[in-house]
């Protein structure tokens, strides 16, 4: 069927001129590296096969005779690089777009387009061209339709269809429906459901050498044919009938030669950059259609993908696609991030925002107050357009999400997907009833050189500034027909306006660009883009400022669809017609982003995130350093404060240490003074007790019990001494100063030796009496210093607390253990001295029974002496007046005692015995106490020794004389023993 139909096309490609034969030739080599090298080309060779793309250079052209289409394309090169070599690398720079028709081929073909779409084949501009004929309008637009269909082919097919249009060249009849296949080195699923494509799959570099292989004299290159608008047409599967069966007309597709045609009552033929058949899949549509594109905007241009087409013809699913065949989203997004995993010596930062516009309002889809049903959010502020000379058309407030893999910006786009409006309509189930804008900014700049780590990197100044540029890709809603749900009505209103004014903006774009030529009028004010929001969002790329690529999808049979078949067959009609305005009208001089410097300075700037987070980082760390500085400041201040109040409370300590041990000195020495004076003047000690022994045996030689129980006292005198001594080298070791303690000990001690001791001045009773006292003085002396050890264990306690609530873990672990030794001492001494007061209470008890017992004692005694006065005196008298009788007593035969008196000193005799045997049991029990104990150690042969423990304790003092003990002072005495 389709070989069937006229071909004027390949006829016009079967009458090439040397050019295209050139091009065939070119394309198969290389097309790619062709397609990227365009500066290097332009420069080095001026005769190039360019269609030029200014309308300036239809005069040019037009003067050219057709016959030479070499000198055409160097005079449109030398009109595209406005007349100086750097504009010219420049603009051939991003020529890897396949070139819009260029300003004669424009008018021409411009004049040819609108032909083209209103008239019928058969008419000159493309028929005749088509089979070759010989007027010079149409051979020139011939040429041109070639050249378009050869630059779009070699350019955008990545190779595939350079074969293709080579093959094309020789096989003039060859099936139009066979399409070539995708190229297989694209892309393999990964693991993230990404996926991962070879950004450098194409050799386009602006780098690449010319070559010179394949920009033979004879014919165009490829790139030079190429342009920053690139228009394709999908077709959509018709499922249930075959293609080109309709009754009102036929269709025939040929992706080879990026052709459709129809035959019906009117017939065309439309040529474009790209014509996917039912066969190519999604991929294959990205590759040819947009990924040179996503590439370019990575590299700092501007770059918009829109699909646009009737409703249920397969915008959205060569947009978005499936899992399994993945659209433009999605595989763009994977290149975006492939580019910049192949780009090292770059940084990039990407941004993106998801808006639609439904019912003429702009609606942010990212933002989560989109969500509507019950529990929505509040509506969203309303976004609005506007404009600035930096950013062109942008639409504001809108969030913008910072994305850095390729899942997450996946996800936030099915976020976006999600939130966009969708209905059912008559050719779609679930029709897209709103124009969808992903917007994807790119921030680039030159990674700063030295440092190996991220952060030198970051901390480094870049060498540039940061580019920027955006990726649109916009899938549109679809034109419809009146339907019969006034909901769906009035969202079908609003898409048809819009896509009216699209239609009338780039209907117009011609005009335009042929009054700018002739007027003051640059801007192209006239064009409405205002009269729709998604023509002014689109007015930046239509306007010439950015890449562009247009996927117009259709559907050439009409089952499925509710609509009549003529009907169906009009609106794709309509599409390609528009298809092919936007083909022959918009022109871009996309130029690369300027890099911006500085993060703040004006609106662009302030907008560079990439820059602003640099400076940020950079204020950041330096505040993080000085941050960093003062802690360490306070905290070498906090440690040494510490230290210092460390210092403070070890120094009050010593100081109150020397102070008490100071104290307990002086109170020592007063009170061994007072000792001493004691001992001198009243004999407090075991001699005084022997003395007044030695006086009661000098009164009765009976009362020897008596005298030992003294000299038991004075044992126990002795053992208070030692005692004494015990406590002295207490105070020595409490004050830290055991010498001096030892000192004192050995100089102001007693004399050990009991016998050197003997008062002069010995009365038993005053011995006893200043004893209880000295002891008694003793025991306050102890008592004080319990409560000054109580007090000092007290502060240690709480100096202990508030060291370790300072949190002062490093010191910690010594500390304890000396305050827990030091505490543990001391309470160990606490116990000492307790038990020394008891054993000191006990003999004050005893020593006060003993003293007792001996007034008692001493009461008949004095009675008795003063009876023996009187009676010495009367018998003295009576000797004188009457004779005396005989002396009848045992002991003084001059001092007879009678008989009752005998028996009272018997009896007083008894109870001194029995005092003193008392005595001597208390002491007994005592030191059996002590031995108990552990103080005293017991030996068979009865002695008594102090213990090692207890003796360590006190080598501070010296050994501990045998005499000292008690006991052993009672062993060792001949008359205790007795
Ligand atoms: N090339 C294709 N191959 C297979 N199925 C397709 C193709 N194009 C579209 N479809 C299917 O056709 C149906 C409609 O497609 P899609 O929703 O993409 O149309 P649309 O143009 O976006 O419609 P609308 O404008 O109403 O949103 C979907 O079920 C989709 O899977």
């Amino acid at each position: 069927m389709a070989s069937a139909l006229p071909q004027p096309s390949r006829q016009s490609t079967s009458t090439p001129t040397g050019s295209v034969t050139s091009l065939s030739s070119t394309t198969r080599l290389k097309p790619l590296q062709l397609a990227s090298d365009a500066r290097r080309v332009s420069s080095a060779s001026p005769s190039k096969l360019r269609s030029p793309a200014r309308p300036s250079l239809g005069g040019g052209v037009q003067s050219n005779s057709s016959s030479s289409v070499t000198s055409l394309r160097s005079t449109s090169a030398a009109f595209a690089s406005g007349g100086t070599d750097k504009g010219l690398r420049r603009t051939v720079s991003i020529a890897s777009f396949p070139q819009p028709p260029k300003a004669n081929s424009r008018l021409s073909t411009a004049s040819v387009a609108s032909s083209t779409s209103q008239t019928p084949r058969g008419s000159p501009d493309l028929v005749k061209s088509a089979t070759g004929t010989t007027r010079k309008k149409s051979r020139l637009s011939s040429a041109t339709t070639n050249s378009n269909r050869g630059s779009k082919t070699s350019s955008l097919n990545n190779g595939i269809d350079g074969k293709a249009v080579q093959n094309l060249a020789g096989i003039k009849d060859s099936e139009g429906l066979v399409s070539a296949s995708s190229p297989p080195q694209s892309r393999s699923s990964s693991a993230q459901g990404s996926y991962s494509t070879s950004a450098t799959t194409f050799d386009d570099t602006e780098d690449v050498g010319a070559d010179s292989t394949t920009a033979g004299k004879k014919g165009p290159r490829p790139k030079e044919a190429k342009g920053n608008v690139l228009v394709s047409v999908r077709v959509r599967p018709d499922n249930g009938a075959h293609e080109g069966s309709r009754a009102d007309g036929e269709w025939m597709v040929d992706g080879r030669r990026s052709l459709i045609a129809f035959k019906g009552k009117e017939s065309y033929d439309y040529f474009y950059d790209n014509v996917f058949t039912t066969h190519d899949n999604n991929s294959r549509v990205y590759d040819s259609s947009a990924k040179r594109l996503v590439r370019r905007v990575m590299e700092g241009y501007h770059g918009t993908v829109f699909a646009y087409g009737m409703t249920g013809t397969g915008k959205t699913f060569s947009m978005q696609g499936t899992a399994s065949s993945p659209g433009v989203i999605p595989l763009a997004i994977t290149d975006i991030f492939s580019y910049i995993r192949e780009t090292p010596h770059r940084e990039f930062l990407l941004r993106v925002s998801y808006l639609e516009i439904y019912n003429e309002r702009i609606n942010d889809l990212l933002s989560a107050s989109t969500a509507t049903g019950p529990g929505a959010a509040a509506p969203q502020e309303e976004i609005k357009l506007r404009e600035d000379s930096k950013r062109g058309v942008y639409a504001t407030p809108l969030k913008e999400e910072i994305v850095q893999s390729p899942t997450q910006l996946l996800r936030v786009i099915a976020r976006g997907d999600h939130a966009r409006r969708t209905g059912s309509t008559q050719f779609n189930a679930r029709s897209s009833r709103s124009h969808a804008v992903v917007q994807i900014v790119v921030e680039s700049r030159e990674r700063a050189p030295g440092g190996t780590s991220s952060q030198d990197k970051r901390a480094a100044v870049p060498p540039g500034g940061v580019r920027v540029s955006t990726l649109s890709l916009i899938d549109l809603a679809g034109s419809e027909r009146a339907a019969e749900n006034k909901e769906r009505r009035t969202e079908g209103a609003h898409i048809n306006k819009s896509l009216l004014t699209l239609g009338t903006v780039i209907a117009r774009l011609s005009e335009s660009k042929e009054k700018a030529a002739n007027s003051t009028d640059k801007e192209g004010k006239h064009l409405p883009y205002r009269d729709s929001k998604l023509t002014r969002l689109l007015q930046p790329a239509l306007s010439g400022n950015s890449l562009v690529s247009i996927l117009c999808t259709i559907q050439t049979g009409s089952s499925g669809s509710a609509a009549p078949a003529n009907t169906h067959t009009n609106e794709t009609l309509n599409t390609l017609k528009f298809a092919a305005r936007a083909k022959n009208n918009i022109v871009s001089h996309a130029k690369r982003a300027e890099e911006a410097f500085g993060g703040g300075n004006g609106d662009a700037g302030s907008r560079v995130l990439l820059e602003r987070y640099r400076v940020e980082i950079q204020t950041l760390r330096a505040q993080l350093e000085n941050q960093t500085k003062v802690q360490v400041e306070n905290e070498t201040k906090v440690e040494e404060e510490r230290i210092e109040k460390e210092h403070e409370a070890r120094h009050e300590e010593q100081m109150l240490e020397m102070q008490l041990a100071r104290t307990a000195l002086k109170e020592r020495i007063e009170h061994l003074n007072r000792l001493i004076l004691s001992s001198k003047s009243t004999g407090v000690n075991s001699s005084s007790a022997t003395a007044a022994l030695e006086r009661l045996s000098r009164v009765s030689a009976n009362l020897e019990s008596g005298s030992r129980s003294l000299r038991s006292s004075a044992s126990q005198s002795t053992l208070g001494a030692s005692s004494l001594r015990r406590t002295v080298s207490q105070y020595s070791l409490a004050s830290g100063d055991r010498s001096s303690g030892y000192q004192l000990q050995r100089s102001s001690l007693v004399p050990e030796d009991d016998d050197d001791t003997i008062g002069e001045y010995g009365d038993g009773n005053a011995s006893l009496q200043m004893q209880i006292t000295a002891l008694q003085a003793d025991l306050s002396d102890k008592n004080r210093y319990i409560s000054t050890l109580e007090r000092r264990l007290l502060q240690a306690r709480r100096s202990s607390h508030s060291r370790m609530s300072m949190g002062l873990s490093q010191h910690k672990n010594s500390e304890d253990v000396d305050v827990t030794a030091v505490l543990r001492e001391r309470d160990m001494e606490i116990t000492e001295l307790r038990i020394q007061l008891d054993d000191k209470d006990r003999m004050l008890t005893a020593l006060r029974s003993a003293a007792r017992q001996r007034d008692i004692a001493q009461m008949p005694m004095e009675a008795a002496g003063s009876e023996k006065q009187a009676s010495q005196r009367n018998s003295e008298g009576n000797a004188n007046v009457l004779a005396s009788p005989p002396a009848t007593g045992p002991t003084s035969p001059t001092n007879p005692v009678s008989p009752i008196k005998a028996l009272e000193k018997e009896k007083e005799k008894d109870g001194k015995r029995k005092s003193a045997d008392e005595m001597s049991r208390m002491l007994d029990e005592m030191i059996q106490d002590r031995v108990e104990t552990g103080h005293l150690a017991k030996s068979s042969r009865g002695s008594i020794r102090v213990l090692s423990g207890t003796a360590n304790r006190r080598e501070s003092i010296g050994p501990v004389p045998p005499a000292l003990g008690p006991r052993s002072a009672i062993a060792e005495t001949p008359e205790a023993d007795a």
